[in-house]
């Protein structure tokens, strides 16, 4: 189990090292437009899930949207406290 600011570490560190293998790198590669996209997918499957398929499978869904989530603030060169700012 990590929290959502250890998985920003992680996957900072990732991408720093451009880890072989690491699909968080090709997201990255990827760009934007397609990490967007997946957030959006991803948006969509919470709301699902929610509505539809219990508590644990939105809380499933909902831990792919963070991550999701920060791999497109790494390709906005956003950190955590660009966010927590606004909360
Ligand atoms: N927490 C996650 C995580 N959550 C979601 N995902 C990605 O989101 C996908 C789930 O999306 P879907 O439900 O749409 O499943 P899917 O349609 O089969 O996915 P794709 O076909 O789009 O890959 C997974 O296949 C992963 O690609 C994650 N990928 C990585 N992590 C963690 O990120 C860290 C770095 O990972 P790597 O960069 O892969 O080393 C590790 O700790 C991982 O556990």
């Amino acid at each position: 189990m990590k929290t959502f600011e250890e998985l920003f570490e992680e996957l900072s560190a990732t991408a720093a090292a451009r880890t072989p293998g690491s699909g968080t790198v090709a997201a990255l590669d990827a760009g934007v437009h397609a990490i967007g996209k997946k957030v959006v997918e991803e948006a969509a499957e919470v709301w699902m899930a929610a509505e539809h398929e219990g508590p644990e499978r939105a809380a499933e869904e909902i831990s792919q949207l963070f991550y999701h989530l920060q791999v497109l603030m790494l390709a906005c060169g956003l950190e955590l406290k660009d966010v927590y700012r606004h909360l």
